[in-house]
């Protein structure tokens, strides 16, 4: 079984401390590093642009990926690209060109990944799944950390899990939404394989070394 990676969520670090916030999940095993960024128009919320994946780049080897919830990301594809993203993100309902995006982020040498809200139908998916290297499925709607884990979403990941098993079995399952030890091996059982958590791993309950590791407990022998 493939290993389950952890993608610590920024949204929810002190972003006065970031650097050294990341370097912190860094150095307790974190996979990945998950980069939410958001235009105040797709979501009703205003995060971070490409200076800070350019920062980020500076302090830490982890692969960077980077959750575009704009509108037209075609726009910025090159410029996070540039800024040192590994992996980028699009919504296929905020551009009429979600192919198109899939297409250019590849060119660009960069991985690609589409993610969809909880209402977007599944068959988004059917037909961009063969070019993909990660497809996100949302587990709460996108704008904001610290939300519920929305239940409706396990029986969409069994069916995207099995739609990716038949299409492509190189892509990986990502989630992202009120990912903590209680719903994080719920989710891989139900097929997820890249954790986005945000809010259960920067808080002031615990250090980030903690968190995360009551995470990878909550899923052994899972993950
Ligand atoms: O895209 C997101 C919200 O739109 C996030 O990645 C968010 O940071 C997840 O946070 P949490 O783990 O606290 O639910």
């Amino acid at each position: 079984m493939m290993k389950i990676e952890i993608a610590p969520s920024i949204l929810s670090a002190d972003f006065a401390r970031l650097g050294e916030e990341v370097r912190e999940a860094e150095a307790a095993g974190a996979d990945r590093i998950h980069v939410d960024v958001m235009d105040g128009r797709f979501v009703p919320n205003l995060t971070m642009g490409v200076v800070v994946v350019e920062a980020l780049r500076r302090v830490t080897r982890l692969p960077l990926e980077v959750h575009l919830m704009i509108v037209e990301p075609e726009r910025f594809l090159e410029a996070f690209a540039r800024a040192g993203a590994d992996l980028l993100i699009v919504h296929p309902e905020a551009t009429p060109h979600a192919h198109r995006a899939i297409q250019q982020i590849k060119e660009l040498g960069v991985r690609a990944g589409l993610a969809v809200n909880p209402a977007t139908p599944l068959a988004w998916f059917e037909d961009l799944l063969p070019e993909l290297d990660q497809a996100l499925l949302m587990t709460v709607n996108p704008g904001f950390g610290g939300q519920r884990f929305l239940e409706q979403s396990l029986p969409r990941l069994e069916r995207l899990r099995a739609m990716r098993d038949r299409l492509n079995p190189a892509c990986r399952i990502e989630v992202d939404g009120g990912i903590n030890p209680e719903t994080a091996p719920r989710v891989v059982q139900a097929g997820a394989e890249v954790l986005v958590a945000g809010s259960s791993v920067f808080n002031a309950r615990a250090s980030v070394a903690e968190n995360l590791n009551a995470l990878r407990r909550s899923l052994a022998p899972q993950g």
